[in-house]
């Protein structure tokens, strides 16, 4: 474990230098890696283990989109796929990779094959922290461990797959083997990780929910309509909002910021840009500091968990949600977009003509 400093602040990260694959493979031998779910994070998670030599089975139902999704990507019926409850029975450690709602509903199948020694693994900290909304509620003689991947599970793949790694978050909640250390840090680097930052179920999920609403996607998502909507009511052209406000920011600012830090990137744009920029951020900042806070409290309090629980248990609910994301999609901003991002021109297919 090294222990690295961020920013004057010393910290345990495990390291592929001294963690590497071949130890990975060493520590899970003899262990059986069953993936339940293969949605997101399990084709992700499923595939770099399997590229990466671990013995690993996927638990899906049968009948399903994502069972046949599971067999073009080569995972073989009645050999490393089966129904979930077989893959339960079968597995030594079980990553519990179906969505935080079905999880709850699956978690007495799930407890059953939850005999002694096994391990019981998440990449959310949802289940146990809200086990008095879930009902997740482990037995004591087995492993219950996290890698959480901070990012979605087509970039594990992907990145995995170009020869790079993603950071995850690693969490321990109950070692009754005295081996879940070894166990998880394994299976974190078997899964794809860069590195391993170490963390608990509470810090993990509450951090995880408040970066999802909050800069990931849901306060992005409300600065970039609040800035098209005001450049739109001023009179400019639709291409011309989104490009300053979404389209020059992920193709041009955000890799540069993403290599080198916003403040390398306040040192190298205009002065104009600059000035204007150090002015501004600090009344961003105090704007929207009381929603980051409201935000927070609202995951603390166990409300947007709840939120998630009632919302995803309504029968309607797919219906509601695509009526939403039907809005946002058919929205003018990310119309424009759509008709943008076919203008780059590594995407061949030419915008559609007005005639
Ligand atoms: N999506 C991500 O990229 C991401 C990133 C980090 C962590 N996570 C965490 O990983 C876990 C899995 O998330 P996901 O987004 O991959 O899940 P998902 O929503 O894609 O669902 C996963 C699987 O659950 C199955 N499923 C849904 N309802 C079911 C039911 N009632 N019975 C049986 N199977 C059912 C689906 O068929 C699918 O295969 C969650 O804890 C999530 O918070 C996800
Ligand atoms: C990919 C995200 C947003 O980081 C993840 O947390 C999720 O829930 O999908
Ligand atoms: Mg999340
Ligand atoms: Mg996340």
């Amino acid at each position: 474990m090294a222990k690295l400093n961020f920013g004057g602040v010393e910290e345990n990260v495990v390291t592929r230098e001294e963690f590497p694959l071949a130890k990975a493979q060493q520590v899970l031998k003899n262990e059986v890696v069953a993936v339940i779910g293969y949605g997101v994070q399990g084709p992700g998670q499923a595939l770099n283990q399997k590229d990466n030599g671990i013995n690993v089975i996927v638990g899906q139902r049968k009948n399903s989109k994502t069972w046949d999704k599971a067999v073009k990507d080569g995972f073989v019926p009645g050999e490393t796929l089966f129904e979930i409850e077989e893959a339960l029975q079968r597995g030594t450690i079980i990553c519990y990779l179906l969505s935080d709602a079905a999880q709850i509903q699956l978690w007495p199948t799930v407890k059953k094959h939850l005999t002694a020694g096994k391990a019981l693994y998440f990449s959310h900290g949802f289940g146990i922290t809200f086990n008095e909304q879930t009902g997740i509620v482990p037995p004591k003689d087995v492993d219950v461990f996290l890698v959480a991947p901070k990012g979605s599970g087509t970039s594990l793949r992907r990145m995995f797959l170009q020869g790079r790694g993603l950071n995850s978050s690693y969490a321990i909640f109950q070692d009754a083997t005295g081996k879940a250390k070894e166990r998880v840090v394994a299976l974190g680097i078997a899964v794809g990780s860069g590195y391993l930052f170490e963390t608990d179920f509470k810090k993990e999920v509450y951090s995880d929910l408040t970066g999802e609403r909050g800069t990931l996607m849901g306060a992005i998502q409300g600065i970039f309509a609040a800035q098209y909507q005001v450049l739109r009511s001023k009179g400019h052209t639709p291409s011309e909002a989104f490009n300053e406000t979404v389209e020059e920011l992920t193709q041009s600012l955000m890799p540069l910021v993403a290599e080198n830090g916003m403040d390398w990137m306040y040192a190298n744009c205009s002065t104009t840009a600059q000035r204007g920029a150090l002015d501004w951020w600090k009344k961003f900042r105090d704007a929207t500091l009381p929603v980051f806070n409201d935000l927070y409290e609202s995951v603390a309090t166990g409300k947007e968990s709840q939120r998630s629980i009632d919302s995803n248990s309504q029968v309607d609910y797919r219906e509601k949600l695509e009526a939403e994301l039907k809005e946002l999609r058919e929205s003018e901003m990310w119309q424009a977009g759509k008709t943008v991002r076919s203008l780059r021109p590594e995407n061949q297919k030419p915008a559609e003509v007005v005639a």
